[in-house]
């Protein structure tokens, strides 16, 4: 690392762990201020950021934090991260390192992180570890979870079916960047590629034949089967990620409306709509999920994708400072929301139309709890059993029950959550209604 890139770290690594925004803006944020930096610094100051960031927890304990309120100096942080995650012998640490730094290196290198308690070991905060083993989940099970999370993700493409073929995008792209792009295992759209080029460069995204989207969002869309000419709700849209997918398998038919309360993130769906080409999609502005446009589609949709707001908890490889920067009380309140958005969300689903409710978390709180307590609530909805789902669109892929529950150590995807439902004639109407056709 050159004077100037670890300057650079310090810098970003001290605005970082104030936690008071999301560590890729802080990185952004300094990248646009500091002009000097060139690409092969921005990468190795993005990697040793969120490398720290990642294994904080770790990285706490052996520079001899850990004690719950201070973190030790982030000059001691990355002196842990380089000794034990790098594993850089001390003759390799940077020349600002000293004799002094030099000799408390020597002691972490000496620490094993197996005396460790598991939230250190697992690198996650105590109150999901909390959660976790409150929902019948080993130690051994949330170590590998938490393990899983502390490499980086890879970039995933989609490949926009209405205008291209994956052979002919990952083709282009070798041929115009020589970026090399293996087809991912799951989901039929899906390449996965090698590093990490700035792929917004190239006129396969400019033109809107791919688009960034992790595999697990891809398989969202199966779940949802929305199909040509179809009635779609994409409730939490955003900036659309999953909304351009959805209009891409309706093959630019039929009506999808792209419901969110931010302005700001529907507004950034625009560029993307009309790069992929779709003319299907309705965004629309909502003041909540009760408002009245809401109402008027009651009993219209054939699918309803509920991509609910979340702690974003399967995102830590993208997100690690939300290890820091989520907290329980944080969740609850999610919680709370995310009732209310599938309770006024399903309103829309038409008799034998699909209802999925979909997180980016691996807390049970935000997942299994809140459809439990919907289908609880809701005895015209019925869960469908997404492995089945999947095997008809010919999906080869582990799963533990109904549920699509992805992880990285198991899919290599972010871990999503995912449950199926569908609406059907309760069965008290049915059987009020079959002794009335008797009759
Ligand atoms: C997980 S993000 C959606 C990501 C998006 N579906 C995608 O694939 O890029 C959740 C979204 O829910 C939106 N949201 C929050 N509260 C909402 C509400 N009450 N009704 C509808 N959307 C809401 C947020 O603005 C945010 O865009």
């Amino acid at each position: 690392m050159t004077p100037i890139q670890l300057s650079a770290t310090l810098d970003v690594l001290n605005a970082a762990l104030g936690f008071n925004a999301p560590a890729d803006a802080v990185v952004s944020r300094h990248f646009r201020e500091n002009k000097n930096l060139g690409p092969k610094d921005r990468a190795v100051v993005a990697e040793t950021v969120f490398g720290v960031l990642r294994h904080l927890p770790q990285l706490d304990w052996l520079a001899g934090g850990d004690a719950g309120s201070k973190l030790p100096s982030t000059r001691d942080l990355l002196l842990a991260f380089f000794t034990r995650i790098k594993h850089l012998n001390l003759r390799e640490l940077p020349a600002v390192f000293g004799d002094n730094d030099k000799e408390r290196a020597a002691g972490m290198k000496g620490m094993s992180l197996r005396d460790a308690p598991l939230h250190v070991r697992a690198a996650l905060p105590q109150w999901a570890i909390d959660a976790l083993l409150a929902s019948g989940k080993t130690e051994d099970e949330v170590l590998a979870l938490g393990q899983s999370m502390l490499q980086a993700a890879p970039l995933d493409l989609r490949v926009n079916g209405i205008k291209a073929k994956r052979d002919a995008v990952a083709a282009e792209l070798k041929a115009a960047g020589d970026i090399n792009t293996t087809p991912t295992p799951y989901s039929p759209w899906g390449l996965r590629v090698e590093g990490k080029p700035a792929i917004n460069k190239y006129k396969a995204f400019m033109e809107g034949r791919v688009e960034v989207q992790d595999e697990g969002s891809q398989l969202l869309g199966l779940l949802c089967g929305a199909k040509r000419g179809q009635m779609v709700a994409d409730f939490c849209a955003g900036a659309g990620g999953k909304t351009l997918l959805l209009g891409a398998m309706m093959q630019n038919t039929g009506r999808l409306y792209a419901f969110d309360v931010s302005e700001k993130r529907l507004s950034n769906l625009k560029p993307r709509l009309s790069r992929s080409g779709l003319s299907n999609v309705h965004p629309q502005l909502i003041s909540s999920e009760s408002d009245q446009k809401i109402k008027r589609l009651a009993g219209k949709m054939d699918v309803v994708l509920v991509d609910a707001p979340c702690s974003g908890m399967g995102t830590l490889r993208r997100n690690p400072d939300l290890k820091a920067r989520q907290t329980a009380e944080g969740v609850l309140e999610l919680n709370a929301k995310q009732s209310s958005i599938l309770k006024s969300a399903a309103r829309m689903v038409k008799q034998g139309g699909r209802l999925v409710y979909a997180t980016c978390s691996f807390l049970p709180s935000e997942n299994e709890a809140i459809v439990a307590e919907f289908l609880a609530n809701h005895a015209d909805f019925k869960l469908l059993d997404a492995r089945e789902i999947l095997k008809k669109e010919r999906v080869e892929i582990e799963l533990p029950n109904e549920y699509l529950q992805l992880t990285p150590q198991q899919h290599h995807t972010d871990a999503f959550f995912a449950a199926v439902m569908t609406r059907v004639v309760p069965a008290a109407v049915a059987a009020v209604e079959s002794e009335e056709v008797a009759e």
